[in-house]
């Protein structure tokens, strides 16, 4: 069988591409018997790495699953680069183990097909193109050079990719560097900070390609400090701060039950009347915060209460708000700022706070 886009691995052709470029035909989706490899299940147990007498990394626990976008979340020096880099065999735990499919990265056999994954988006040989860059990683990874210039198509830069990457922009060299993860097709992919660099039109094209990768069933685990992009991207999420996990669930779970925010002329009796419909309320600023995302629940109570609603509207933490909640606790406060990290939580507005 002979199809474009198709990499041949022993008797299977694995798909990569099927829907992701809109130019590209939709394609079948891996054949069971390319599932049947790598689970890409990756594990972290006990993860520890000290530099001298200072802990980057601190007895750090956390799953990533197959078929989902996982973030790992961080504030500066949390640790989130040091704990990839643990992953992918480029340093040595202290203590604890990050395994893939169960097994170190050194103990994979062939680490090309099993995990891909990009760093920085900056080590390239400045001076060669970004396509030639591509065929000597194939060349040692033992790929057919044509799955570059597919690869080069499915990133979106292939007129740019003849080019030397020393100008390139940092949003092409993002690019660059997820086709040089994904050229062994990898059935774990690890990206630090990929949306760096991109435009909004660039990080919308990235918010569906791993999306793509994810429903192929593969593993994404991407760092990132831009959360709001994050919340749209990932499935799942970890969040570190000073090397230790603070949570880790499902965006939907962390996220919590849906509230809504009232303003009303009777705040008082609305409390009663909600109260009475087996609802909580309590007031927040001007308002009320209701223990229900029903707005119809809250608006048909209040009318029935004659009380007159003059703002109703629903209210879910995002995960940024999250975020920052978990990591500015004086415990979680963030080793690197000293006092200028207190300094920020105290100069938030509070009214600003009350509207978010
Ligand atoms: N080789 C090293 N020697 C000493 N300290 C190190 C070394 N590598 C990292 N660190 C320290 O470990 C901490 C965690 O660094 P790391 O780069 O993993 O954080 P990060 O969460 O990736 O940060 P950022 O978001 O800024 O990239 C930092 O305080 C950093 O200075």
């Amino acid at each position: 069988m002979s199809v474009p886009g198709a990499v041949r691995r022993g008797q299977d052709a694995v798909w990569l591409s099927g829907g992701v470029a809109s130019a590209t035909p939709s394609r079948p989706p891996r054949p069971d018997s390319a599932a049947a490899g790598p689970r890409g299940v990756i594990e972290v147990r006990g993860l520890t790495k000290r530099f001298g007498s200072f802990t980057a990394v601190d007895d750090l626990d956390f799953d990533v699953r197959p078929g989902r976008v996982t973030g790992f979340l961080g504030p500066n020096g949390s640790g989130k680069t040091t704990t990839l880099r643990m992953l992918l065999g480029l340093v040595r735990p202290t203590a604890g183990t990050a395994t893939i499919d169960g097994r170190r990265y050194a103990e994979i056999e062939n680490p090309q097909a099993v995990v891909g994954s990009a760093l920085e988006a900056t080590s390239f040989h400045p001076g060669r193109s970004g396509r030639d860059h591509l065929r000597v990683l194939a060349t040692v990874a033992g790929v057919p050079a044509r799955r570059v210039d597919e690869l080069l198509e499915l990133v979106g830069i292939p007129a740019a990719a003849r080019q030397r990457a020393g100008g390139y922009s940092m949003g092409m060299r993002q690019r660059l560097g997820l086709a040089a993860a994904l050229l062994g097709d990898p059935a774990v992919i690890i990206l630090d900070e990929p949306a760096n660099g991109l435009d909004p039109e660039g990080i919308r094209w990235l918010r569906g390609f791993l999306r793509h990768l994810a429903d192929e069933g593969r593993t994404l685990l991407i760092s990132s400090h831009m959360l709001g992009e994050v919340e749209q991207t990932v499935d799942d999420v970890v969040i570190i701060a000073n090397g230790r996990r603070v949570a880790q669930g499902t965006v939907a779970e962390l996220r919590g039950r849906a509230t809504a925010y009232v303003r009303t002329s009777d705040p008082d009796a609305l409390v009663r009347a909600l109260s009475d419909r087996g609802v909580q309320a309590r007031r927040r600023g001007e308002g009320l915060q209701v223990d229900t995302g029903d707005l119809v629940l809250v608006g048909d109570v209040a009318h029935a209460a004659d009380v007159a609603v003059h703002e109703l509207r629903g209210e879910q933490t995002h995960l940024e708000e999250l975020f920052f909640t978990l990591t500015e606790t004086a415990e979680n406060r963030n080793r690197n700022l000293g006092d200028a990290g207190a300094a920020d939580t105290r100069h938030r507005d509070p009214q600003q706070e009350d509207r978010r």
